[in-house]
């Protein structure tokens, strides 16, 4: 099964499941444009811009993910002194467990507003886990595993000021973004991805 095709199918599944076009797009990590054209035009028509990008070989193994991992603390560590690493659920939590380790910082737990939406309400916040760091009076930088359009590091950087946090940078594996910044929050990541 070629690349699409597999993409194709998990969108459709995900469709099947009643997630909605956001929601299976933030899924397989791509535009909104593109999870729309899986779902209804892939056959007909050519692909938005967009690239897909596929982390599994990275994240199913918790040595290459601690080498990531070691490469995105070496980043940070030239960006300032954090206190708290802020990993964000699902799929941060294990790189961001890693880079802690590597600068022995504190970890904290951030459960986007996403992942607590069912459907019906509009005023669903994000919420720091009660189980892992503070981040009041803290230096904190946002550990993911990506970024796509930007929206859940912005959400993050947000929640972490509301409790009296200071943002240093965001970090992550793979920048679809491609922007030195995100209003002002410094992106560092592993690989950045830049469309030509
Ligand atoms: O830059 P953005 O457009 O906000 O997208 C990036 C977010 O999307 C992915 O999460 P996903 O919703 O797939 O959840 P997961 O962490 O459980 O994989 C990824 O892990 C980031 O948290």
């Amino acid at each position: 099964m070629s690349k699409i095709d597999d993409l194709m199918e998990r969108a459709r599944q995900l469709k099947e499941k009643g997630l909605t076009t956001g929601e299976i797009a933030d899924e397989l990590n791509v535009s909104r444009e593109t999870a729309l054209w899986l779902l209804t035009k892939a056959k007909t028509e050519r692909p938005p811009s967009d690239v897909y990008v596929e982390m599994k070989s990275v994240s199913s193994s918790s040595m290459r993910l601690r080498g990531m991992a070691r490469i995105l603390a070496d980043m940070i560590i030239e960006h300032g002194d954090p206190d708290v690493i802020v990993g964000v659920a699902t799929s941060g939590i294990p790189v961001a467990t890693m880079v802690a380790e590597e600068l022995g910082c504190e970890l904290a737990i951030y459960y986007p507003r996403k992942l607590k939406w069912d459907g019906e309400e509009s005023h669903v916040r994000g919420t720091f886990s009660e189980n892992f760091a503070s981040v009041a009076g803290k230096a904190c930088v946002i550990v993911d595993d990506i970024i796509t359009t930007g929206n859940t590091v912005l959400e993050v950087a947000e929640s972490i000021r509301k409790r009296g946090g200071n943002v240093l940078a965001s970090a992550v594996l793979v920048d679809k973004r491609s922007q030195e910044d995100l209003s002002g929050i410094p992106v560092l990541s592993v690989l950045r991805v830049f469309r030509l």
